[in-house]
């Protein structure tokens, strides 16, 4: 579908950024702005149940997420609501208001939208616009042969409960690093994507939007969040998804934190050979190999 996507777009004046990335850039009266749309769903992106709380702050950190894939700020959303027949009165005011907070307390408030009522699952489409703010945005098309690949975290474990924290619903987007790396000529990323699918799903889009390029990751270097660290951890780091954070590929090296977020190197950009995941006694798996890993919607 999303080949199908690309296929069908073709340049236009006042596009520099089409689809295919984190967010679209668009122009507008002389000035750049960012557009993405995201949505969460129930039954797909979060349980039936779960406090109107925790929907509203994932329905807009995902988007915020986008943004600080391509260093921008988020500045506005609008937010379609699509309320199950569960959601009672009470249930519904709840999302709204927790909506409206939590994209205040982003940044980007609810400027518009639209509130429906059906008969399928309650779902929360979010558009969000967001300010390059001076900076060039950092596309996922421009990794090189060569780079270094660093993430920003701990990967894996997303949907697992830590005392009451569950990553994928809880999460803070990595907006501040986002900036603080295109503020900063020397921490610059030549490619950044936030990591929504794993790992094994997202890095590959990187490698192909740059041109086909292929990659070794270094599977004993990946930072896996500590409950579901083990011996097989690294499959839960590539594969679980839903981290929210920023893959980036760079010529130069990077410090071990940023804005007090733990950065790691994992791997590099190769030209040849595909993308390769090697283990640390010696074995190598390909990306083929590791292809059942991350998540893809309908399979
Ligand atoms: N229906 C659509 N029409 C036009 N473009 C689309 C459509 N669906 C997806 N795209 C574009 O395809 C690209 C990949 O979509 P995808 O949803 O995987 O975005 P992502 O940022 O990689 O992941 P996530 O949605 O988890 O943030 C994006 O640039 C997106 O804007
Ligand atoms: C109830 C429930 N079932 C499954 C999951 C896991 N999950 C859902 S969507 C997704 C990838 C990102 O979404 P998208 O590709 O739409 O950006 C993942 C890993 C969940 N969070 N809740
Ligand atoms: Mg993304």
């Amino acid at each position: 579908m999303l080949r199908r996507v690309a296929t069908r777009w073709h340049e236009r004046a006042g596009v520099p950024v089409g689809p295919g990335d984190d967010m679209a850039v668009i122009e507008v009266g002389g000035a750049r702005l960012l557009v993405a749309a995201d949505p969460v769903i129930e039954g797909v992106h979060f349980e039936p149940g779960t406090h109107e709380r925790r929907v509203a702050a994932k329905a807009v950190h995902r988007n915020c997420s986008d943004a600080a894939a391509m260093g921008a700020i988020p500045r506005a959303t609008i937010m379609c609501v699509m309320l199950g027949q569960g959601c009672d009165q009470d249930a519904a005011e709840r999302l709204l208001d927790a909506l409206c907070d939590t994209a205040d307390a982003a940044g980007c408030p609810s400027v518009g939208g639209d509130i429906s009522v059906h008969d399928g699952p309650t779902t929360v489409a979010v558009t969000l616009i967001a300010d390059p703010a001076g900076a060039e945005p950092v596309l996922r098309s421009r990794a090189r042969a060569g780079d270094d690949l660093y993430v920003t975290g701990v990967l894996g474990g997303s949907m697992v409960d830590e005392n009451g924290y569950i990553h994928h619903l809880d999460f803070s987007p990595r907006v501040a690093v986002g900036r603080a790396l295109v503020e900063d000529a020397s921490l610059r990323p030549n490619a950044m994507i936030d990591l929504s699918d794993g790992l094994a799903r997202d890095l590959p889009r990187v490698l192909e939007a740059s041109g086909g390029l292929g990659a070794e990751i270094e599977l004993n270097r990946l930072p896996v969040r500590e409950v579901v660290a083990g011996q097989d951890g690294w499959r839960r780091a590539i594969g679980d998804g839903e981290d929210y954070e920023l893959l980036m590929s760079c010529s130069s090296a990077m410090p071990a934190t940023i804005r007090g977020v733990r950065l790691t190197r994992i791997g590099r950009v190769v030209a040849d050979g595909g993308l390769r995941y090697l283990t640390g006694d010696g074995r190598c798996f390909t990306e083929a190999e590791l292809s059942g890993l991350g998540w893809e919607h309908g399979r």
